[in-house]
């Protein structure tokens, strides 16, 4: 057996989240080694769901396009009652951060599609067929002992490691024996998908019907999907014969026996969360890291999180920009976050699959009384209750008070802006794989006054700065200057969103939430704090 440095990271699973996580770290230059156990893309759909953040990560990683052409967008979910009248309704209309806030996915087509974004990087490698027997670390890397498709064993070694390996992660289970913290629901699920869509229903719906709760959604290029609910005695093996399939779908399609059912499987519910995200230098993301019931379709969204925050950090330690400390911050930033949306899940759960009929029928009288309220209807439909993600970590600048702590450790907006040369683009790729310092309509680094060193430490870190003007401010036809970089708002919404925060600028992370916020004369100051705190 062989020993040689393979890569700088080394990640083991080549799921959504994997990959992800390769496309994000090749981008940022990082020398990536992909293992996978399996051969190919497991051919089923597994999670539908992809948010406005999921969206903005691919955006990153320059996937989002790719991705979005096999995705249907801005679907809404409705609720209905036992008598099967509609009792809710989730549609959001904000796009606050680029993209549509609830779309659906074939996550097999997707992952094809991330595989395929892996081969714009010479330094990134799926190597499938592989799986992983051991992984050890000390203080300059890891070492991992693997086994290849005809039982060959040799060793990888690498500088960091992230177990993206599924809900039975050997890597959490086996190599770092964390606790699984949680429940597994006791009811079981089938779930029915046919082609050739018989139902005129672009929507995902859930019927919260006592006698069997199920829930029905459009997947693309026609696959229909549904989940019922198994009930105590019903044997989950069973309940998949062709007879029983087809006998679960009778009373949902107008002639059952036309159906073509492409697969049927049984699965369960579990809501779960690691002790930890971060041992050392091995990580833990995706399924491997924490695991949601599907009601808010967020199980596979909180993974996507993990691998945007997770990349760069990893980037920034490797790339010797930020001190290796900074590291947990991962786990403080994302453990908290996933076990909100578990909570929120588990309680969508509960009160949409509730098998006692007369709380059934309360649950529908109350949600039928409350749902014309405008203040609940707005609540409901634009996603309000979903748990937004706010840092409080070594990763954020909190707690100067030149510093707006409130805005800090938030995702920050995504518009369409103009450069100098007229480009319209996203902010995002304009920013890039960077730091950005944006700052609006006024110079927070002037030359005459600024210490030249922080300029150059900027730099050094990875930080751009941009300076944020109204569109169609300056005189017409003279190019706007600046000691950043002059961008124009071509939508207006950054002086919107600078107006109602009274700010003049913020720090943006890689990944798009804010580092940092204040006053004009307060930005050289913060930022030197920032960096001395952060950097190496
Ligand atoms: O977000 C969506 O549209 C799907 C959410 C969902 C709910 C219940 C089961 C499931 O597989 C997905």
């Amino acid at each position: 057996m062989s020993t040689a440095v393979q890569a700088q990271v080394l990640i083991i699973g080549a799921g959504p989240v994997g990959v992800t996580l390769a496309n994000l770290l090749g981008t940022y230059g990082i020398s990536t080694l992909i293992i996978e156990r399996n051969l190919d893309v497991l051919d089923y759909p597994r999670a539908v769901g992809i948010d406005d953040e999921a969206l903005r990560t691919f955006q990153s990683a320059g996937m989002a396009d790719a991705i979005v052409r096999d995705v249907i967008q801005n679907v809404p979910m409705r609720m209905y009652t036992a008598d099967r009248r509609c009792f809710a309704e989730i549609q959001p209309t904000t796009r606050e951060f680029g993209w549509y806030r609830r779309n659906l996915f074939s996550q097999p087509l997707g992952e094809a599609t991330l595989r395929q974004g892996l081969q714009r990087f010479p330094h990134v490698e799926l190597r499938s067929g592989v799986e992983l027997l051991d992984l050890v670390q000390d203080e300059q890397g890891v070492l991992a002992t693997i086994s290849d498709a005809h039982g060959m064993q040799s060793y990888l070694a690498a500088q960091y490691a992230v177990g993206c390996d599924g809900g039975r992660s050997t890597v959490r289970e086996k190599i770092l024996k964390l606790p699984y913290e949680g429940k597994t629901h006791p009811a079981k699920w089938v779930v029915i998908e046919c082609d050739g869509d018989p139902l005129d229903a672009p929507y995902t719906a859930l019927h919260c019907e006592p006698q069997r709760p199920y829930v029905c959604l459009a997947l693309p290029y026609g696959v229909r999907r549904w989940e019922f609910m198994l009930f105590p005695g019903e044997d989950g093996e069973q309940m998949l014969a062709p007879a029983k399939v087809r006998e679960l779908l009778r009373e949902h399609v107008a002639d059952v026996d036309a159906l073509n059912i492409i697969r049927a499987r049984v699965y369960t519910h579990n809501s779960r969360v690691a002790g930890s995200l971060v041992c050392g230098r091995i990580c833990l993301a995706g399924d491997a890291a924490h695991i949601t019931p599907p009601w808010i379709g967020q199980g596979l969204n909180a993974g996507l999180r993990d691998a945007f925050n997770l990349a760069w950090k990893l980037a920034w330690v490797l790339q010797g920009r930020m001190k290796p400390a900074l590291l947990a911050s991962y786990h403080d930033e994302r453990h908290a976050h996933v076990k909100a949306m578990i909570d929120l899940a588990d309680l969508f759960g509960a009160v949409l699959s509730q098998k006692n009929r007369l709380l059934a029928w309360c649950r529908d009288k109350f949600f039928l009384a409350i749902k014309d309220i405008p203040r609940v209807r707005d609540y409901v439909l634009q996603m309000k209750f979903k748990p937004m993600p706010s840092f409080h970590s070594q990763a954020v600048m909190q707690g100067d008070p030149r510093n707006r702590d409130d805005l800090v450790g938030r995702m920050f907006l995504q518009s369409l802006v103009e450069t100098g040369e007229g480009e319209v683009m996203r902010l995002d790729d304009l920013c890039g794989s960077r730091f950005t310092l944006l700052s609006w309509r006024c110079d927070v680094l002037p030359a005459a006054t600024v210490d030249p060193d922080l300029r150059r430490r900027m730099q050094a870190f990875g930080c751009d700065y941009l300076q944020g003007v109204r569109s169609r401010s300056g005189a017409r036809g003279v190019p706007l200057t600046g000691s950043g970089t002059v961008i124009q708002d071509h939508e207006n919404k950054l002086n919107a969103w600078f107006k109602e925060k009274g700010v003049d600028w913020v720090l943006l992370r890689p990944d798009r939430f804010i580092a940092a916020a204040g006053r004009a004369d307060d930005a050289p100051a913060v930022m030197q704090l920032f960096l001395d705190r952060v950097a190496c």
